[in-house]
């Protein structure tokens, strides 16, 4: 099953100096499976966070045309940010229900909060968590609202790198767990090779389509740093047009 059929004829920011703006994306034609773990790829200004933000319906300033499969009446989006965006004045529990309706199970955000390893913060308030911490706190709420479509823009820059492996353990964990769509963003050709089951490489402005590989290592490999650096170099040396995106 198609989750996202993407067409993307053209999406210009407006400039009001240099006439015609800036050509973000040009003639971008993707389809992607159902319930994969699909990492985009893509060297700084490519246009990434712009694809995203078309894909969460935040921008609509574009010609072209976007499909969702859904399970809900409407397509329900998660959006992980850079900036975990969490209200300092609630505690976590609260940042995470914020958008659930009153009825929700609380059950399912004790599951939520178990899996991340984070039901001792629960009543936690956000100044008082690490940047991990904060991180998983998004990327539960993001959970937490059944998404059909997880939309993840380098969620796990800045961490250091034991956390973001802890990180990345914990999110593949609940994914695992609830499977559904994910795209998510990074510029680190190992963490994608480490979470991804398809990997798809953007050019620079405007954004094209390069090339899409799927990753054949095990899930249960995926912490195997030899095992990732070999498939890293057999992809470079397969894949010539991929070097120079990165
Ligand atoms: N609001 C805007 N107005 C004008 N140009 C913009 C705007 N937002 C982004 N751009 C330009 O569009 C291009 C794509 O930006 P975008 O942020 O989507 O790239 P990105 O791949 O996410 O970058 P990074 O990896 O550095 O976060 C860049 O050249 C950027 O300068």
């Amino acid at each position: 099953m198609t989750a996202i059929r993407i067409d993307i004829v053209d999406k210009t920011y407006p400039s009001q100096r240099q006439s015609p703006g800036h050509r973000a994306i040009a003639d971008l034609k993707l389809e992607l499976p159902s319930n994969e773990f699909i990492c985009l790829v893509g060297p700084s200004g490519c246009g990434k966070t712009t694809l995203l933000n078309i894909l969460a319906g935040l921008d609509r300033d574009y010609r072209g045309e976007i499909t969702v499969e859904h399970r809900h009446k409407t397509p329900k989006i998660g959006y992980v940010f850079q900036n975990p965006r969490l209200l300092p004045w609630k505690t976590v529990r609260e940042n995470i229900t914020l958008a659930l309706p009153t009825d929700h199970d609380p059950k399912t955000v004790d599951a939520l909060l178990d899996t991340m390893q984070l039901t001792d913060a629960q009543q936690v308030y956000p100044e008082r968590l690490s940047l991990g911490m904060s991180r998983r706190v998004s990327i539960i709420r993001a959970f937490a609202i059944d998404p059909d479509v997880l939309l993840m823009d380098e969620p796990f820059v800045s961490l250091d790198a034991p956390t973001a492996r802890q990180v990345r353990e914990l999110l593949i964990r609940l994914w695992q767990q609830r499977p559904h769509t994910v795209l998510f963003v990074t510029h680190d050709l190992r963490e994608a090779i480490a979470l991804a089951d398809r990997l798809v490489f953007l050019s620079s402005p405007p954004m094209q389509a390069i090339s899409e590989i799927r990753v054949n290592i095990p899930r249960d490999k995926r912490d195997d740093e030899t095992a990732i650096e070999a498939f890293r170099q057999k992809l470079l040396q397969d894949h010539p047009e991929i070097r120079a995106l990165l």
